[in-house]
């Protein structure tokens, strides 16, 4: 018979300490939906609440052609609105993302002994950390998904201390985006201000880190996240999704017919990325770009796989609004903040939407 994890804790104790994870507790058969995974009703995600967003990909080839400004224009438009959107002719190979795919099923279907090397503390690398959920000693309710993040110092580095079994793809994947990266910031930035040296974008993305999601099928999924409402807290994030769907947005203002804060879906496009503003971004515009608050649904029916590549200053960088765009604002909205310490307020919370934020906030008084 299955266990039953009747006292919380053991079950934490297997999940999080153990290094089992939630493709754990699906593996030894539970039926039902564990009390620590519960969500409370306001955070659980009805199924069909949120429709999917029809807006086409960007086609980022346009940006090298006679097209460049309209594509950029969609670009901008796209990060003020809702923060996400997808694009294809990113430059980066479509057999490399099935295979990154295919990598991240490899990762995790592998024994639970294997994965566990990499847990915090035991892992070889403080760069690379195997987990589950989010930051499971302060949250009430876990997300329903497992993750590896390896942060990315050096070639050498990622190939002598990145999991085996998936780190060529990734590296390769973090390669073959950093174009596309700095295109979009280039264009984002100077929509801002006229011009933009290679070492301010630089500046904004000292340090990326390539993760990949596990999200196990789920017994019950009206009561579980797969990753609850959060904002990045990065300059733009990548994200590969697979076909299953379940990544919602929220609409942060009105947007032609769709009203604010209403959910909406990225829906799966085969061979498009995903694209969405991060904290940083946000700051740096003085709120003109939306880092949008976004959150992930469970399915019932089939394991769901995600790579995302997080491209954030280093710890050691300042961020806070384009001294420009204050000017033409007439006020700033956030403070400078060193982002070491943005970082650490960050993780040291549960996800709790746009509240990542508030860190960096200038409340203004009246
Ligand atoms: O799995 C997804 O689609 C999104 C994951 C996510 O939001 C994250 O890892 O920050
Ligand atoms: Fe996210």
């Amino acid at each position: 018979m299955a266990p039953t994890f009747d006292d919380g804790n053991s079950l934490f104790e297997f999940v999080v300490r153990d290094g089992y994870g939630v493709k754990g507790l699906v593996d030894v058969g539970i039926s039902q939906v564990p009390e620590r995974y519960v969500q409370p009703p306001k955070e659980r995600i009805e199924k069909g609440s949120a429709k999917p967003l029809n807006v086409p990909p960007v086609d980022l080839s346009k940006l090298d052609g006679p097209d460049h400004d309209k594509a950029a224009e969609e670009i901008v438009r796209a990060a003020e609105n809702l923060g996400f959107f997808q694009v294809v002719n990113h430059g980066v190979p479509v057999e490399l993302l099935e295979s990154l795919k295919a990598a991240a099923f490899r990762f995790f279907e592998q024994e639970p002994e294997k994965k566990a090397l990499f847990r915090k503390g035991a892992s070889p690398s403080p760069h690379v950390k195997y987990g589950t959920s989010f930051v499971p000693e302060k949250e009430k309710a876990l997300e329903w998904k497992d993750y590896i993040s390896m942060v990315y110092t050096s070639d050498d580095d990622a190939l002598n201390f990145w999991p085996e079994i998936c780190k060529e793809v990734a590296l390769e994947y973090l390669k073959t985006s950093l174009d596309m990266v700095k295109k979009l910031l280039k264009v984002l930035i100077s929509n801002l201000k006229l011009t933009v040296e290679d070492s301010e974008i630089e500046a904004l993305i000292g340090l990326k880190m390539v993760n990949m999601n596990f999200y196990p099928t789920c017994p019950d999924p009206d009561l579980t996240v797969g990753v609850g409402r959060h904002s990045d807290m990065g300059t733009l994030t990548i994200l590969l999704q697979d076909g299953i769907g379940g990544l919602c947005v929220k609409v942060e203002e009105d947007m032609d017919a769709l009203k604010k804060g209403v959910w909406v879906e990225i829906p799966p496009v085969s061979g498009a990325l995903v694209i969405n503003v991060g904290d940083t971004l946000q700051i740096l515009s003085n709120g003109r770009y939306k880092s949008a608050e976004h959150r992930v649904r469970t399915t019932s029916t089939q394991s769901r796989v995600s790579i995302p590549i997080f491209t954030i200053p280093k710890s050691t960088e300042k961020i806070g609004p384009l001294p420009h765009v204050v000017e033409r604002d007439g006020v700033a909205h956030y403070r400078e903040v060193l982002f070491g310490d943005y970082m650490n307020n960050f993780f040291g919370n549960a996800h709790d939407g746009k509240k990542s934020l508030d860190f960096a906030k200038i409340e203004i008084t009246l």
